[in-house]
């Protein structure tokens, strides 16, 4: 369990006397870090990156380490490092260029292209398994909007504007649903208990303050404040604001046909849209993203299954999670990111890229990769397949 560090707290390890960024300090911190974990962030903080960093204007370089704060807080960050504002991935492209290449595994040049032409009836989910017909299926885009603060350097009232932004384009987008808030008093507020009974159907997202990599990087201050979700009247559209991204767009629809999740999202992702939203968008990395993982296309499938004989019972999650990534696939709990898996092996399962791939690919390789998830299934169960996929 770690304890809640709020990033202007943390920060000031990093200054020197006059409040100037003190690299010597943060080169000890991922050195001393290093013994721990190798971040992405701790491994490209190379001494030429020093060199450049010493060559910034100051308010860049107290910048650069809010950029680094999440890394510098966490000894089990794997990336560690969070953009603050869309200009971030220009400004600092010589640290966070070959990061981002190294996490989305791209080689050469690469223009991220978008392409949600997603064919229905294609990656049907009953053609891995008959039994799997009744799925969780769940997209995801994160989106920023431009000419905002990303959220780690947003204030209070930055938040509470881009909130009530957001409830104004709920009221023109033309989709039935409802806006509910955390913000206390705002109009459309709900209660502890509201947002408890919101969270137990895995529609809200957890409190903020309670994962370390959110608050030491001031992804969650603040919190509640400007935070809030949108859920359409039928429960498979929701919007999230002001999470790691200022939105999350999001689509759950139970079945088997990985393209009606995806034709779901885009419709949502469209009215937004149409409602004159404009994205922050990066003329190489596509969509603009808090986390540098999310750019590209910011998109994240899933499915919800269960992997009780490559689990041992749910006892080896660590297991799934190698199979997974050998596959390109990330194994989360079902609680979110860092959540556990159940006795089942309850996974989310998804594809890690999202830069250099297409909205359609995402959908092609959770499809492919859980074929081969599947089979490996088969194979821990000792070849029988009426052990396996428990349907939910
Ligand atoms: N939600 C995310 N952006 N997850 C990916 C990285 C999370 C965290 N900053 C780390 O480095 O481990």
């Amino acid at each position: 369990m770690h304890t809640c560090v709020f990033k202007n707290d943390a920060r000031k390890a990093y200054l020197d006397a006059d409040g100037k960024v003190d690299l010597a300090k943060i080169q000890a911190r991922w050195t001393e870090l290093g013994k721990i974990k190798v971040s992405l962030g701790n491994k490209y903080f190379t001494p030429a990156v020093v060199e450049k960093v010493k060559g910034l204007s100051d308010s860049d370089q107290q910048r650069f380490l809010d950029v680094m704060m999440g890394g510098l807080s966490n000894d089990d960050s794997s990336v560690g490092v969070y953009a603050t504002r869309p200009e971030d991935y220009d400004v600092f492209s010589f640290y966070l260029e070959p990061l981002i290449r190294e996490y989305h595994k791209i080689e050469g040049q690469t223009k991220q292209e978008h392409d949600w032409n997603i064919p229905v009836g294609e990656y049907v989910l009953t053609k891995i398994d008959s039994r799997l017909e009744k799925v969780s299926m769940r997209a995801r885009v994160a989106r920023n909007v431009k000419g905002w603060n990303l959220p780690p350097s947003m204030d209070k009232d930055e938040r509470i504007r881009f909130e009530n932004k957001m409830v104004e384009v709920f009221g023109s987008f033309g989709i039935p649903g409802k806006y509910h808030s955390l913000t206390p008093g705002h109009k459309n507020e709900i209660t502890n208990q509201q947002a408890d009974e919101l969270r137990n159907k895995h529609f809200l997202f957890n409190d903020m303050t309670t994962d370390n990599h959110l608050t030491s990087s001031g992804v969650a201050s603040d919190w509640p404040h400007g935070r809030g979700i949108w859920i359409s009247e039928d429960e498979t559209k929701m919007i999230w604001i002001g999470e790691e991204d200022q939105l999350r767009i999001i689509s759950i629809v139970q079945g088997n046909d990985l393209g009606k999740v995806d034709q779901s999202l885009h419709d949502l992702l469209n009215g937004i849209e149409r409602s004159g939203l404009e994205f922050a968008e990066h003329p190489i990395y596509g969509v603009i993203t808090t986390c540098p993982t999310n750019m590209g296309t910011g998109k994240r499938q899933s499915i919800l299954g269960k992997f009780p004989n490559i689990t041992k019972g749910g006892t080896d999650e660590k297991k799934l999670k190698e199979v997974a990534r050998s596959l390109g696939l990330q194994a989360r709990g079902v609680g979110g990111e860092h959540s556990n898996m159940d006795k089942e092996g309850t996974a989310d399962i998804s594809p890690s890229a999202r830069f250099g791939v297409t909205e359609a690919i995402v959908t092609k390789r959770l499809f492919e990769g859980l074929i081969k998830l599947y089979d490996m299934e088969v194979q821990a169960a000792g070849g029988n397949r009426q052990n396996c996929c428990i349907i939910y």
